[in-house]
């Protein structure tokens, strides 16, 4: 095989709270990741020259060394020399549906695809939980990206325990597409206004424990009960995020004020709002609706469900 097409889905955060600091100015987290049907298409390709090249259809995102699926790439050339000199150079063409710096790891699956893609390639055969620790090298979300799904995430987002997996819950996510916010400036400020009220002391087991378990949205997740989860969905960065940035704010009231929408929040570090649905007529009614109230070009809406799974391989040649 010289090539493979892989599948990227993109994930939003059911829930995220900031319990305490982490090592090397990271943040400890307890999140519920939920993988959703939105995906990018990554193909790559085995060359027979000895460099790494990636193209994208997206302006926005650059094909240079910043680019995580290169990072990730030449962090396999790395860690497997003798099979990148066997194997020769890589081509990856990453097909962008996924909103850039949207809070919905559009970077971070694009990574995990491309080691789970290189995997295949290189026919290294490496466990997926050897593909999460590669990933956690690149970034926080990469881990939950290679195995997707539904998954409690700890540590700074990349100690993950698999959950019952939730398939068909409904989702409209809401986006401007010229706004962007810095994931760093997200956490920064988050530290810098609430730091003496999240829990510093990440030895204390109990609060820990009890932190995890506020909202019970794990336990409406075991009875696999949409409507009960998306009470409980929270997010802890929407304290610093909706303040700062009035569009987020009103597309989480629009949302609100809509009918047949369960609960809705804003995903990661933002700016996605994603409201969650029970079934798909009921979800492009109001994506309709919104666009109707909100007559802004620069809005983009997207209808998905949530998924079972993270990286899947849709063909090789
Ligand atoms: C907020 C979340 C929620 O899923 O996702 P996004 O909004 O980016 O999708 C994640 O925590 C983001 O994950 P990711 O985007 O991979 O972040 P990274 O590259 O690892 O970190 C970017 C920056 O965010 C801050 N950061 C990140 C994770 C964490 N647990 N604590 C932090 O303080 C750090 O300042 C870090 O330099
Ligand atoms: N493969 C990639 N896809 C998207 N963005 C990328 C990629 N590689 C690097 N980036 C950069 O990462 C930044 C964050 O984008 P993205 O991963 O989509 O958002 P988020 O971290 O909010 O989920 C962008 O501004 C973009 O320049």
């Amino acid at each position: 095989m010289h090539s493979y097409s892989l599948i990227a889905p993109a994930k939003i955060n059911l829930y995220l709270e900031i319990i305490g600091d982490a090592s090397g100015g990271y943040h400890e987290l307890a999140m519920i990741l939920q993988s959703i049907s939105l995906a990018d298409r990554i193909d790559v390709l085995s060359t027979s020259n000895d460099s790494i090249r990636v193209h994208c259809n997206h302006p926005q995102v650059p094909t240079d060394k910043s680019n995580l699926a290169y990072k990730a790439a030449e962090l396999m050339a790395t860690q497997f020399p003798e099979a990148f000199a066997r194997y020769g150079g890589l081509e990856i063409s990453i097909n962008k549906q996924i909103p850039v710096a949207a809070g919905l790891a559009g970077g971070s699956t694009n990574a995990a695809a491309v080691l789970v893609g290189i995997d295949l390639l290189w026919k290294l055969g490496l466990t997926q939980s050897e593909l999460e620790e590669l990933g956690a090298t690149l970034g926080s979300d990469v881990p939950f990206c290679v195995s997707g799904g539904t998954a409690i995430a700890t540590g700074r987002g990349d100690q993950l325990a698999p959950l019952p997996s939730l398939d068909n819950i409904y989702i409209v996510l809401a986006k401007y597409r010229s706004l962007e916010v810095s994931t760093a400036w997200a956490y920064k400020t988050y530290r810098q206004e609430f730091g003496n009220s999240y829990i510093r002391d990440t030895n204390d087991l109990v609060a820990r424990a009890n932190a995890v378990h506020s909202g019970e949205i794990v336990k409406a997740i075991f009875e696999r009960n949409a409507a009960k989860i998306a009470e409980k969905l929270h997010n802890d960065l929407e304290r610093v995020v909706l303040p700062a940035y009035p569009q987020v704010l009103q597309l989480r009231e629009a949302f609100a004020n809509e009918e047949g929408v369960l609960g809705t929040m804003m995903s990661g570090s933002g700016p996605t709002v994603f409201a969650l649905f029970e079934s798909e007529q009921q979800a492009e009614q109001v994506k309709l609706h919104i666009r109707e109230a909100i007559s802004d070009e620069d809005l983009e809406l997207f209808v998905a469900r949530t998924i079972t799974h993270g990286i899947q391989v849709a063909s090789s040649v």
